[in-house]
């Protein structure tokens, strides 16, 4: 690996919809410090190592430069890492497996920004702000669509004629670093094997649903962008194409594009509230609501998932809600009960990893999101390549 830095350190930026996380990793892949700014788009937090301080977060921009100067602060300035890695949510067609960023690379990533416009701009911002800080730094993104080049035709296509899909209209589906991630650390949280049929819950600001089947993704929720799928912290999640033209042509496109990605979803519904944390503690009516909606159609499109699969050995919880929302487990999984699905009160309440009672026919676990420490391993490999 190059080193500018005279030094192993990887710094990892892994930018998604509502926060920016960090982490640095050394040679030996050992986590040396994590942190996170959240809640951007309102009164947010950041939090390095264990110090967490509360700030206003308009935007992915002040949030970075919060981190970058709290990084400095701790004894991480920028010219002390040999390299950055960032997570990078659309790739296209083109962009699948880890790639070193050059001038072209950047290029094709900022092509993809309408197919992901509330992650790309702010991966490319961060990837493009280290660039002036430190022109020399090696960078390197991994893409959350690559875990998912395992789908089959089937899965992946729209049913529109192929000069259509040529241009890139067809399910490339998100999350893939922290299922890919899930899958890597699920036998050694467990104790156990990788299931064979495994349904992985990614619930955070986005959330989406896949079905991993013998360690590979055969399907998954969400489709040509983040958008599709599940109701999210903003995004509508599926909605018929028919209405999208509607609204598009009574409101225009820019406004349906904002109202579909930014002010829909448990927002749209619970009148102003994105976070669940807040949600399950806001009494009214609305935000009920909004917590039921979110629950009833992940159940739903876990249906279709399972049926992908021909069935269900296990669950995994993953993803800020998934890992810290017992109430949306617990609901999400009293829709599973048909399944012969059972948790245990107790542990879920606990967080604990094992969910599930000893009466359960299907095990269910939560494991942490590593996608930090997936981007790391991949640009040590990368830059060790060089
Ligand atoms: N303790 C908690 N209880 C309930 N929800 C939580 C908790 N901690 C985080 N969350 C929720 O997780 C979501 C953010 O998840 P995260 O995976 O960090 O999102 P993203 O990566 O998309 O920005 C928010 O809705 C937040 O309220
Ligand atoms: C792809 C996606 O929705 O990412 P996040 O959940 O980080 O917003
Ligand atoms: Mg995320």
């Amino acid at each position: 690996m190059s080193k500018p830095g005279n030094s192993d350190l990887v710094l990892v930026l892994n930018a998604g919809s509502s926060s920016i996380k960090l982490a640095v990793f050394d040679g030996q892949l050992t986590q040396v410090l994590t942190g996170i700014a959240d809640g951007i788009g309102g009164p947010g937090t950041l939090k390095l190592g264990d110090v967490k301080t509360t700030q206003a977060f308009p935007d992915h921009a002040t949030a970075l430069h919060a981190i970058l100067q709290a990084l400095e602060t701790k004894g991480f300035p920028i010219s002390r890492f040999a390299a950055a890695a960032h997570r990078v949510v659309h790739g296209g067609t083109t962009l699948t497996q880890p790639t070193r960023i050059t001038p072209e690379v950047l290029r094709a990533i900022k092509s993809c920004t309408p197919l992901a416009p509330l992650h790309n701009p702010h991966n490319i911002a961060a990837i493009e702000t280290l660039a002036a800080l430190a022109p020399d730094l090696p960078q390197v993104a991994a893409f959350d669509t690559a875990f998912h080049a395992s789908n089959p035709e089937v899965a992946t296509r729209y049913a529109l004629p192929p000069q259509i899909e040529a241009r890139g209209i067809r399910r490339y589906g998100f999350h893939g670093i922290s299922y890919a991630s899930l899958v890597d650390s699920l036998p050694g949280l467990t104790g156990t094997p990788l299931p064979s049929r495994l349904l992985a819950f990614h619930l955070g600001n986005g959330a989406s649903i896949c079905a991993i089947r013998d360690g590979e993704s055969i399907a998954t929720s969400m489709g040509y962008s983040p958008l599709e799928g599940l109701t999210m912290g903003t995004r509508t999640g599926m909605i018929d194409g028919n209405a999208v033209l509607r609204l598009a042509e009574e409101d225009g496109i820019a406004a349906t594009h904002h109202l579909l990605n930014k002010e829909s979803g448990l927002r749209g519904l619970s009148g102003g509230l994105s976070d669940m944390r807040a949600l399950l503690t806001d009494p009214s009516p609305a935000s009920t609501f909004a917590v039921e909606h979110f629950c009833y159609w992940a159940i739903r499109h876990a249906g279709s998932l399972i049926a992908a699969m021909q069935g269900l050995d296990a669950v995994a919880f993953t993803g800020g809600i998934g890992e810290n929302a017992a109430p949306v487990r617990a609901r999400i999984m009293d829709g599973l009960s048909w399944l012969g699905a059972q948790i245990d009160a107790r542990a879920n309440a606990a967080g604990d990893t094992r969910l599930h009672a000893h009466s359960s026919g299907i095990a269910c676990w939560i494991i942490p999101a590593q996608e930090e420490r997936m981007i790391a391993g991949d640009a040590q490999r990368l830059l060790s390549d060089d």
